[in-house]
């Protein structure tokens, strides 16, 4: 598989899966920590040693025939700025696996469900992902990759600490358990600090949609646990699983609330977005998550009509600045971004809105006397 597959689809066809969840839950991602024995952890190894990491990982991944056959290898050097960026806008890779200049690969699985960064911030980051609200199934799926490579490889591993990390905070399970929502309702009523200092007491952790240091935009956000040590992995899943589903009920609580208590503001807020998206000529980045946002929870309160939560998933990432760039076939400076954003958007939605059904039934009911 060429690097190719991998950037021209804005969203893989596992996220277009729906659930009873879909209207908050993006999509779960689970993520393992592992470091081989016997080589000094990334932040502090030679080029030497990670060489050999690097090698250790292609001998383990050829070894087995599940992994040579799924799944595709890419040195993070030879892949460009762009593509890395694209990678990053998609999720597949972390921020800063992209910013290395000499270590660091990816394997990455067909249907993108799944990567393995290799000398990240540990020599091995097993990431399994699902579409909506699946921890388990995204947890057998790692538990799984990691059986096989633990055979192989040889993984520091210590009876009195468990799997040992870089970061003193993944020790234990190496296990990062995380549900990437969309909460614009307790965003709108002012409730998120209070959800995030109770979170954080709680040993969660809420970051923005690219995780560790990223902004919130668009009113996501990514809550994962924070604590991996003294917890078993079910454990961890389980606390996620009851915190994530009480932050759900919450912001379905504050949806009903502002429908009960300002329909009309609400229609006109997501009807406002609505027009600046199919309208506007320069859209930067921010003012279109929010935007983007808002018409989403239109549609999730059936205020607005003939837009899919998928399509606007597809923008999200496709409006990213690597992404604009990779259709546009050139680099461009951030102000014409702006505009082949725009330009991009409106098409995209103006075009979807125009194709929903109810349109013609509406008018002509309207002058039908
Ligand atoms: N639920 C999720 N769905 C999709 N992508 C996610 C989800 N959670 C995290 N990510 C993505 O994974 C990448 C890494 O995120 P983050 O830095 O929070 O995790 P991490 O690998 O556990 O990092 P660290 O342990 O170094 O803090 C980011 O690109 C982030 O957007």
């Amino acid at each position: 598989m060429m690097i190719e597959s991998f950037l021209e689809r804005a969203t893989p066809t596992w996220m277009h899966i729906k659930d009873d969840y879909s209207d908050i839950v993006i999509s779960t991602r689970i993520r393992l920590a592992r470091n081989l024995d016997g080589y000094r952890f990334p932040l502090a190894f030679s080029e030497n040693e990670a060489l050999q990491v690097e090698q250790a990982v292609t001998h383990a991944v050829s070894d087995s025939p599940t992994l040579q056959n799924d799944y595709a290898y890419f040195a993070i050097k030879d892949l460009t700025p762009l593509q890395r960026q694209i990678l990053v806008e998609k999720h597949l890779i972390s921020p800063q696996l992209a910013k290395k200049e000499q270590v660091g690969s990816i394997l990455l699985s067909e249907d993108e469900s799944v990567s393995i960064m290799v000398n990240e911030e540990d020599h091995l980051r097993i990431q399994c992902m699902t579409a909506s609200f699946q921890l388990q199934s995204a947890y057998e799926q790692a538990n799984k990759i990691d059986r096989i490579l633990e055979k192989v490889l040889p993984y520091a591993f210590r009876d009195t600490f468990g799997y040992l990390t870089s970061c003193p905070t993944n020790i234990g399970t190496g296990l990062r358990a995380s549900v990437m929502m969309h909460l614009p309702a307790l965003t709108l009523t002012g409730q998120m600090n209070q959800i995030i200092n109770a979170m954080t007491r709680l040993g969660m952790t809420v970051r923005g949609i690219y995780g560790e240091g990223s902004e919130n935009l668009g009113n996501v956000y990514q809550v994962s646990n924070q604590i991996t040590l003294g917890k078993t992995e079910e454990d961890i899943l389980a606390d996620i699983q009851s915190v994530a589903e009480k932050i759900i009920q919450k912001e379905r609580h504050a949806r009903g609330k502002l429908m009960e208590k300002a329909e009309l503001a609400l229609e006109d807020r997501v009807y406002r977005a609505l027009g600046t998206l199919t309208h506007a000529r320069i859209l930067t980045s921010e003012e279109a998550a929010t935007c983007l946002s808002n018409v989403r929870l239109g549609v999730d309160l059936q205020l607005i009509d003939g837009i899919q939560t998928t399509t606007l998933n597809e923008c999200v990432v496709s409006m990213q600045p690597g992404f604009l760039q990779h259709y546009a076939g050139e680099a461009l400076p951030p102000a014409e971004r702006d505009r082949v954003r725009a330009e991009m958007l409106r098409e995209t939605l103006s075009q979807e809105h125009a194709n929903k059904p109810i349109n013609g039934e509406k008018g002509e009911d309207l002058y039908d006397v």
